[in-house]
């Protein structure tokens, strides 16, 4: 099975936790998009979705999949996305697609977060891939200063504006050996609007796609 392969299984396995008659959070990125494929055979079941970025919310309109805003709805009853890394403990890595910071608040909005995978992004410690930060543009220097004092190495995502006008920082380097901490410490440097570490709030359960078939983890 080629990782596109293994992304399908787990996106169609993560339409078991999708509740009829609610609304629902939905992701970005390539995992995600083979979800909103799947959710649209299904779309008469549920009131609608809330979209993690601009980009969902046209390929769920295209399927004919009602996209809500989040202010118009209540709590949500599940929130599927994928993820850059994930350890065990259903912390990750997100936001190499830019879309960090609306999918932090839809996850945050979402009574359980269903984190879906292939096998690739399963690791011992979150770092190799490098933390995507949501910066607000004019602290660009002085956040990636501030980076530097925690060991990063902090590169700007070149050509790409985020759906709310700001900046990436791509930070290579980080040995994330305590996830909670360090979300926690670097959301405290002004100018930035959210770090690609969703650890205080991780996932409930992780669908992992593997060759010998789904793998389903909890936190
Ligand atoms: O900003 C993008 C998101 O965090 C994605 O969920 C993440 O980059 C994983 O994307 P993909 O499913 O394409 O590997």
């Amino acid at each position: 099975m080629d990782q596109d392969e293994l992304k399908k299984q787990v996106a169609e396995a993560a339409i078991e936790y999708v509740e009829a008659g609610t609304v629902i959070g939905v992701g970005t990125g390539s995992t995600a998009n083979f979800f909103i494929d799947a959710l649209a055979k299904i779309k008469g079941k549920i009131d609608g979705t809330v979209a993690s970025s601009i980009a969902s919310a046209e390929r769920l309109k295209g399927h004919g999949i009602p996209v809500l805003d989040l202010n118009e709805v209540g709590e949500l009853s599940v929130y599927v996305d994928g993820a850059d890394e994930t350890n065990e403990q259903l912390h990750l890595i997100k936001g190499g697609g830019g879309a960090l910071t609306r999918e932090k608040i839809v996850a945050g909005a979402s009574r359980k977060f269903v984190c879906i995978c292939d096998e690739s992004k399963l690791v011992k410690m979150l770092g190799a891939f490098p933390l995507p930060i949501e910066v607000i543009p004019m602290a660009q220097s002085f956040v990636a200063r501030e980076l530097v004092k925690h060991g990063g190495m902090p590169e700007l995502r070149q050509g790409f504006t985020t759906d709310n006008g700001n900046i990436i920082l791509d930070v290579k380097g980080m040995e994330i050996m305590e996830p909670c901490t360090l979300e926690s410490a670097l959301n405290n440097i002004p100018g930035i609007v959210t770090v690609g570490i969703f650890a205080n709030r991780p996932a409930d359960v992780l669908l992992l796609g593997t060759a010998n078939g789904v793998k389903t983890l909890t936190a």
